[in-house]
């Protein structure tokens, strides 16, 4: 029978059906990255049912949710909060035997970002982290997925997950993009077109010319937030470009071990006759830079439109939220979106951090400056990123433009640490979720591409990249 990729990749990590229809299954788990943050209580379970980790060379810690980013970085934290769960952290992984990417660690960087980079996610792997943003794997043909605490124990002590199988969903994206337009663009039109739980209970599968089209950093923008529509698993099929991403990486296999892999990786695709739960259409050509306004990342619409009026929305409870998004957000229904001026501008998180995303958004501050009233900072993704980022001098030109050039975490992505929004600041804002005190307590935030965050922060007010663009 035919089967999508999805179905292959799970099929092949099944151990046993737990129920008779064979949806929920015991499944193994290549792979897992741990953060201070959600990891804890999986530890102090072990530690009282005195487990050992099964596999703990298949686990790798990284500290990024709670340190600070200042320049000049220290193991000392100033909450004290955070300086306790880092200081567990450290005990578990060393305790348990589990590799640590320290505060100082020159690997050190967001979960995300470093693993991809090292080479450890690879095509046909399933990994379940506890975040839910691991659906960035994807992008390489890896099923990736969230796992709560106590997921995360079970798997620590067994290698396994207990899984309850996805309905699939083919999100195909036809076309081209046109210049100025990225591939953050496409997710967010993905997520207002079918909405913040329009995926909810499925995987999806990306497919088509448009996405073909797109490198490989890219897609892994728009599988790390199809978890903002509701998706548990983003497909990707692996291509020649991923195998060129991944071949020479530290911790690809090499030799005999790369061929064998990447004849293994060939069959990583959905059959051509597979047939999908639901399909969903977009056209690239028609997709244009988009801004969120409201408090949820389906809240969204294009850089030229206006904010929504909820006296249009026919459902009740949907212009309620839309309504109180308004008043949380201090805007007007029918105002021109491109007039909504900001006080901060941050570039940073999981979803747009990587190198790529840098040079997008210093092809914009090149030879500009950052607005008047604007406090802007770049927040690398890792340490490697910020490295390679400073190689190709890519820091001066963010320092020129006026902006903060920092160390790498989640920082002000959700505000765990001390880069946070004062109550009512204005944020334009490269990350994946805008909910009401994302990045602070009554602070503001705007979703959208490096680009556009880097446009805004010159403009002062929410502004198209494309101006700055001209034709790339
Ligand atoms: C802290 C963690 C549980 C959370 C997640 O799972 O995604 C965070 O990373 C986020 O982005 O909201
Ligand atoms: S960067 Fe943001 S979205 Fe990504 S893991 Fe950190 S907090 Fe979550």
């Amino acid at each position: 029978m035919a089967k999508t990729l999805y179905d292959k990749i799970v099929d092949s990590h099944v151990i046993r059906p737990l129920d008779a229809s064979g949806r929920q299954v015991l499944l193994y788990v290549d792979r897992t990255v741990l953060n201070e943050y959600t990891s804890p209580q999986a530890f102090t379970g072990l530690r009282q049912a005195q487990r050992p980790v099964w596999r703990p060379q298949a686990a790798l810690g990284t500290v990024d949710h709670v340190n600070p980013t200042a320049a000049r970085r220290t193991t000392q934290m100033p909450d004290p909060g955070a300086a306790r769960q880092t200081a567990y952290f450290v005990e578990n992984c060393r305790d348990f035997g589990i590799e640590l990417f320290d505060v100082m660690h020159p690997l050190q960087g967001i979960e995300h970002v470093v693993m991809t980079e090292i080479g450890s996610v690879l095509p046909g792997m399933v990994i379940a982290a506890g975040d839910s943003h691991t659906t960035t794997y994807g992008a390489l043909g890896t099923l990736g997925f969230g796992i709560g605490t106590s997921d995360i124990e079970h798997y620590l002590a067994t290698q396994t997950v207990i899984y309850k199988r996805l309905k699939t969903m083919r999100v195909t994206v036809d076309g081209t993009l046109g210049p100025g337009v990225r591939s953050k663009d496409i997710i967010m039109a993905l997520v207002e077109k079918i909405g913040a739980s329009g995926a909810t209970g499925y995987a999806i599968e990306f497919q088509g010319a448009a996405i073909r089209a797109l490198s490989v950093e890219a897609r892994m923008t728009i599988c790390n937030m199809a978890v903002e529509c509701g998706a548990r698993g983003a497909m990707m099929a692996p291509d020649e470009k991923v195998f060129a991403y991944l071949q020479g990486r530290p911790r690809a296999p090499q030799g005999a071990l790369w061929d064998a892999a990447l004849a293994s990786w060939q069959a990583l695709h959905s059959d051509a006759d597979a047939v999908f739960d639901a399909e969903v259409a977009l056209h690239a050509d028609d997709i244009a830079p988009m801004v969120t306004w409201g408090t949820s990342p389906d809240q969204a619409v294009r850089i030229h439109q206006h904010v929504p009026d909820p006296a249009g929305e026919t459902d009740p409870a949907r212009r309620h939220d839309m309504e109180r998004a308004l008043h949380y957000m201090g805007l007007r229904a029918g105002q021109a979106v491109d007039t909504i001026a900001i006080q901060r501008a941050f570039i940073g998180s999981c979803t747009n951090s990587r190198i790529e995303d840098l040079r997008d958004a210093a092809r914009v501050l090149r030879g500009r400056k950052v607005a008047a009233g604007v406090t802007a900072m770049v927040v690398p993704g890792s340490s490697s990123v910020r490295r390679a980022a400073e190689a190709e001098g890519l820091d001066q030109v963010f320092i020129d433009a006026g902006f903060e050039w920092r160390q790498s975490g989640c920082s002000m992505c959700l505000a765990m640490n001390d880069d946070i929004l004062a109550s009512g600041e204005r944020c334009a804002s490269s990350t994946n979720r805008n909910f009401e005190g994302r990045q602070g307590t009554g602070a503001r935030t705007h979703l959208m591409s490096p680009a556009m965050v880097a446009a805004a922060a010159i403009a002062g007010r929410l502004a198209d990249a494309r101006a700055y663009l001209e034709g790339m």
